[in-house]
């Protein structure tokens, strides 16, 4: 399968936050911001793979500034890595000001969707080239991110994480 450009699966969702989708601070509830990061991340790698796509892991959400009511949010992910049948979905969420335009850092994530089938089998996906430097740090990082994801869910045994092992020698 041919490589693919992290640029290929970038997906941008801009919306406001409006009265519904807040908690009693009214700041955009974290359930909300889940659902949009989870949609937009989707989006990205069935652009990548163009198959069908699972949720497999939420693997770090960090939840930095609170969003308020009526904060136009734009929510844009990429494919950062790709592996047999699995990709990292690197989030990154912007607040924007009305008045100036400018953005600022809210919020990031990263998913990991899995292609599957018609029958829900897992099937291969294209490989990835990182272009970027920022590409390029997120694309090194995420076969670490990778089997933590695996430890923790109970499919890799620790000692089998080669890449976690080798932070501590
Ligand atoms: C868009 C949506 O919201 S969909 C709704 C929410 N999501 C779902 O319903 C998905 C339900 N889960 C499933 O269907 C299955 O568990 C699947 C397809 C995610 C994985 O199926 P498995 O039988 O575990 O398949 P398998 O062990 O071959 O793993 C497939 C890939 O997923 C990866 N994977 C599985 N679990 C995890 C995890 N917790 N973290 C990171 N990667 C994972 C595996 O490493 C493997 O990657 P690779 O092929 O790139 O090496």
């Amino acid at each position: 399968m041919e490589a693919r450009y992290p640029s290929e699966s970038c997906t941008t969702l801009t919306d406001l936050v409006l009265t519904g989708e807040t908690n009693p601070l009214n700041n955009l509830f974290g359930g909300e911001l889940l659902a949009r990061m989870d949609r937009a991340a989707g989006i990205a790698a069935g652009r990548h793979s163009r198959r069908i796509v699972v949720t497999a892991s939420v693997n770090h959400v960090a939840f930095n500034k609170a969003i308020p009511l009526g904060s136009v949010v734009t929510v844009e992910a990429k494919v950062s890595r790709a592996f047999r049948s699995s990709m990292e979905v690197y989030i990154d969420v912007w607040v924007e000001d009305r008045q100036s335009g400018d953005k600022t850092k809210a919020n990031e994530a990263i998913y990991t969707f899995v292609a599957v089938n018609e029958s829900g089998t897992p099937v291969a996906v294209p490989p990835i080239t990182p272009e970027t430097p920022l590409e390029k740090e997120r694309f090194d990082a995420a076969l670490r991110r990778k089997q933590l994801s695996l430890v923790l869910a109970g499919k890799m045994k620790p000692d089998d994480a080669t890449e976690l092992k080798a932070l501590f020698i």
